[in-house]
């Protein structure tokens, strides 16, 4: 049996739009976008343990060890899986190498949960197949089953109704404003407009270089002025526009040359580096993929 799984990826993702097409009754928002994954990753560490314990291995900065979402990951798994023939249950050692901004709307907590399942998921030999533990994920967070669906996708739903997209190749300018957007905030505004029309996965296919608009960013950049700042100065080399619900602003580019030369102006206020299209989750190996995924 494998006892540890050392730098394990958790990529960021970007939103390439995000339209607001309504609200549900319990509140949540009918969002489509599209999920690009990026080659911008938190690292995590996992180490098996026989005493059924689940432990974080580090500090992670304003986050505490039981409302970690790779700590609260692994115990989910844990009440889903059958214990081992001793009745006995198996923990894990988790340190987590933060990379990814928290509130960047780079999906950084939602992506560790995705890592954690996919890990412990092999390491306990729990043998959950790749929808199962999508409707683990769910339960911690809205785009967590799509760090699990392993590729890039057109979503519906809250997020969670997943169509793989084959996305061209490209590079991406990311601006972090230094602001940690709360998620929640930003879809409990009144100034949200909820009611974009609905599109189709096809209108996205025939553009998809500046597609749509992320129907977020109005309200985030109101609250965080140096959002604004950022869409401002970034939008003079492309189309730029805020991921998720922000912080963070990026800008696509065909090589990576373009992108150097943004980098280089880049004002020193900001942290931005760039980061290349992926195509495939870099655990996507670990998947149990099967028919019945779309
Ligand atoms: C905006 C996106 O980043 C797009 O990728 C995600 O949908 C947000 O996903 P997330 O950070 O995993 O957010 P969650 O932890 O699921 O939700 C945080 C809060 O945002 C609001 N929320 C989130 C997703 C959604 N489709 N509708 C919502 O109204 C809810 O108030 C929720 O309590
Ligand atoms: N391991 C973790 N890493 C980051 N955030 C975590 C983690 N565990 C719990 N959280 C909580 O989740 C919140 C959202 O973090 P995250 O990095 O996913 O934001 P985000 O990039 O804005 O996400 P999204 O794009 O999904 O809105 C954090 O503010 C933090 O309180």
């Amino acid at each position: 049996m494998t006892r540890t799984l050392h730098n394990c990826p958790a990529p960021a993702k970007l939103n390439l739009f995000l339209h607001v097409t309504g609200r549900r009754e319990d509140g949540y928002h009918l969002l489509q976008t599209v999920f690009q994954l990026i080659d911008r990753c938190d690292t995590l560490d996992f180490e098996l343990r026989e005493d059924g314990l689940i432990k974080r291995g580090n500090a992670v900065p304003g986050v505490a060890e039981s409302d970690d979402l790779t700590v609260r990951a692994a115990a989910l798994l844990q009440s889903a899986t059958r214990p081992s023939a001793d009745g006995k249950p198996l923990g894990a050692n988790i340190r987590i190498n933060k990379c990814l901004p928290m509130g960047g709307g780079l999906g950084g907590g939602s992506s560790d949960a995705a890592t954690t399942l996919i890990a412990l998921n092999y390491l306990w030999q729990a043998g959950l197949s790749n929808l199962e533990l999508m409707k683990l994920g769910v339960q911690l967070g809205a785009d967590v089953p799509f760090f699990l669906l392993g590729e890039n996708a057109f979503a519906e739903g809250i997020g969670e109704a997943l169509h793989v997209l084959a996305l061209p190749k490209r590079w991406f300018v990311v601006i972090e404003p230094g602001v940690s957007v709360p998620t929640a905030a930003i879809f409990r505004s009144a100034d949200l407009t909820r009611d974009t029309k609905p599109v189709r996965i096809t209108d996205f296919s025939n553009a998809p270089n500046g597609f749509g608009k992320n129907d977020l960013q109005a309200v985030a950049a109101k609250l965080f002025p140096p959002i604004a700042e950022a869409i401002k100065w970034l939008g003079k080399f492309g189309d730029a526009r805020m991921t998720g619900s922000g912080a963070c602003v990026f800008c696509s580019f065909e090589s990576e040359r373009e992108a150097d030369r943004v980098l280089e102006q880049m004002p020193p206020q900001w942290k931005a580096w760039k980061a290349e299209a992926l195509m495939q989750h870099p655990l996507a190996h670990l998947l149990n993929r099967n028919q019945e995924l779309v």
